[in-house]
């Protein structure tokens, strides 16, 4: 069982933010109502269980009076224990979507700060797929958290009270066997809990595999999905490549783990199955054993009996919240287990940031953008580039050239402030304007017209500039699409995606643009006439492109080329060509 225990203080250091929040108020309000009603409810079984003595002696003494004012009890008891139920779930589902809610704004938050989600992804371990820790993970880690930590104090609540009736019970009647009393103090108790402490061990002996299996299964779920959205993303290139039957077969061999799994829940479930049934099925009737004998003779009344019954049913049942809840266990540990490492990612990708042995980025002054003894790593310190003494200067426009790998797309990387890995520094101009458009610009599904302002709020340019700076590009027919909602990248060539990734430079006017292979996807003609536009639109700006074509020279001031100097790239002073 200690393997599928949470380390408590983990769940505390995920769970306690929340309560000392701006929110803290709501939650811990919440929070105390519904501890307040689920005690209430315990309150309102212990006073069942002493109206179960009573009724059950009304009837046996056919006393009609006592008959209706313990019905009319019972009616009042019962109102109040609906309207505590309804409340406490009502209540417990508030708690958990403003908890919830607080806690996916807090990771939102840290995972999108400044560039925290790239430099996680650079690091590559146990942070993967935060979509599943922003949704499955903190929702089921609220429900089962919620579920568990009140369950299990309802039950030492149940447990503490109802052992109190059962010693009391004990003493009322003693046990009674072959004509003789047993006088065993708290005897009731001690059957209660041998008898669930046998069915606790009992069930987690049977259905202990369950936990492994139950876990794997969300695996094999997860996996089958996965490669579902990988099929869909790449559709055109399956389709291109005739690979449906390849899909089909691998998401087949993938299904078949699901079902193959599913089988062995099937039969597990079936053994654990028919073990609960029967032990609850000899739950109800043995308390009476235990008291039918004193009952018999004559030591207890029927209500006593129903009494004992009612306390034993209720004790036996809080003791074996333990043993219903280790499936939840299981995986409440999963969750909190991918929510630490989520949480240690976040930490990690933050310290990349801001430890010494980083490329350090400074804002200062207004001229050039200058690398100072810069070394640029890749992520397992392996040297990749040396662009030491590189300055980018105001109002230059300069071409940068070198072999596929040399570090191209990382320097800009570096010069955007996301690449930590590596020594030296970059000095950014203070305040200075930057825009990257890489290759494949990213257009957020939604509006056209937001996906071309992006990342600025949709409704910061008129429709007149946006058209006008569409018609530049040349791709006047879609300013009459601006309001049409579509996934731009998948229906737009990648042709398209470069114009209207320049359409967004045009409208930002960036004081420095870079432009990583922006336009390699057009033909020469129109790429020399975007250079041109460029030149034209944005006189001003500082441009830095990366391009293979040597038609692009005639566009730039500078070529820069990075070339291999022993076991890594450098920077080697190139030919100066003059402006166009
Ligand atoms: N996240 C990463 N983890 C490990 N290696 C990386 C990572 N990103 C880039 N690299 C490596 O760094 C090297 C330089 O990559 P980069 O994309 O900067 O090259 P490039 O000069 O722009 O190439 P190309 O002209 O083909 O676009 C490559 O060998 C690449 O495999």
């Amino acid at each position: 069982m200690n393997n599928i225990r949470p380390k408590l203080t983990t769940v505390w250091r995920i769970a306690a933010p929340y309560f000392s929040s701006e929110d803290k108020w709501a939650g811990r309000g919440l929070l105390a109502a519904v501890i307040a009603i689920e005690l209430a409810i315990v309150g309102i079984n212990v006073l069942l269980n002493q109206w179960n003595a009573r009724f059950y002696n009304a009837l046996q003494e056919r006393n009609w009076d006592n008959f209706v004012s313990e019905i009319i009890y019972f009616s009042v008891l019962a109102t109040v224990f609906i309207v505590l139920a309804v409340y406490q779930l009502y209540l417990n589902q508030w708690l958990q979507i403003r908890w919830r809610r607080w806690m996916t704004a807090q990771y939102l938050s840290d995972w999108l700060h400044q560039a925290n989600h790239y430099r996680m992804q650079l690091q590559g371990d146990a942070a993967d797929n935060p979509d599943q820790r922003m949704t499955d993970d903190v929702k089921l880690f609220v429900d089962r958290t919620l579920n568990i930590g009140v369950g299990l104090l309802s039950s030492i609540v149940t447990i503490a009270s109802f052992v109190t009736i059962l010693w009391g019970l004990s003493n009322a009647a003693p046990l009674h066997m072959f004509g003789q009393d047993y006088p065993i103090p708290g005897y009731l108790v001690w059957g209660a809990l041998i008898y669930s402490i046998l069915g606790t061990i009992l069930t987690h002996l049977i259905g202990w595999p369950l936990v492994g299996i139950d876990f794997r299964q969300q695996q094999y779920e997860a996996d089958f999905r996965f490669n579902l959205v990988r099929v869909r993303e790449n559709s055109e290139q399956i389709a291109l490549l005739d690979g449906e039957q390849a899909e089909r077969e691998r998401l087949m061999v993938r299904f078949g783990r699901v079902v193959e799994n599913w089988l062995a829940i099937m039969n597990r479930t079936k053994k654990i199955t028919a073990f609960t049934a029967s032990y609850n099925q000899a739950s109800v009737i043995f308390p009476y054993v235990l008291v039918a004998p004193a009952y018999f003779a004559e030591k207890i009344q029927l209500g006593g009996m129903m009494q004992t019954a009612s306390a034993f049913s209720n004790v036996q049942g809080a003791l074996s919240f333990f043993i219903t809840i280790y499936r939840q266990l299981a995986e409440w540990q999963a969750v909190v287990n991918r929510l630490d490492g989520f949480e240690a990612g976040i930490v990690a990708a933050r310290e990349l940031a801001t430890r010494d042995d980083r490329i350090h980025v400074t804002e200062a002054g207004d001229g050039a953008i200058d690398l100072k003894g810069l070394v640029l790593r890749l992520p397992n310190g392996t040297p990749l580039v040396n662009a030491s003494g590189l300055s980018l200067r105001k109002g230059e426009r300069t071409l940068m050239t070198g072999p596929s790998g040399s570090g191209k797309s990382t320097l800009f990387r570096a010069i955007a402030g996301i690449w930590p890995f590596g020594t030296g520094s970059i000095t950014i101009p203070a305040g200075a304007t930057m825009m990257m458009l890489p290759q494949r610009p990213y257009f957020p599904t939604g509006s056209l017209r937001g996906a071309i302002e992006y990342p600025a709020k949709e409704g910061t340019f008129t429709d007149a500039q946006i058209a006008d700076a569409l018609e530049q590009v040349g791709l006047p027919r879609l300013a009459s699409q601006l309001g049409e909602h579509g996934h731009w990248n998948r229906t737009l060539s990648l042709g398209e995606q470069q114009r209207l990734g320049l359409t967004r430079a045009l409208l930002h006017t960036p004081q420095y643009l870079f432009l990583d292979e922006a336009t390699a996807s057009l033909d020469e003609p129109s790429e020399a006439a975007l250079y041109q536009l460029l030149e034209k639109k944005l006189p001003a700006t500082t441009i830095v492109s990366i391009g293979h074509r040597s038609t692009l020279d005639a566009f730039h001031q500078r070529n820069i080329v990075l070339a291999r100097d022993g076991d890594r790239f450098a920077l080697q002073k190139g030919k100066s060509v003059a402006a166009s």
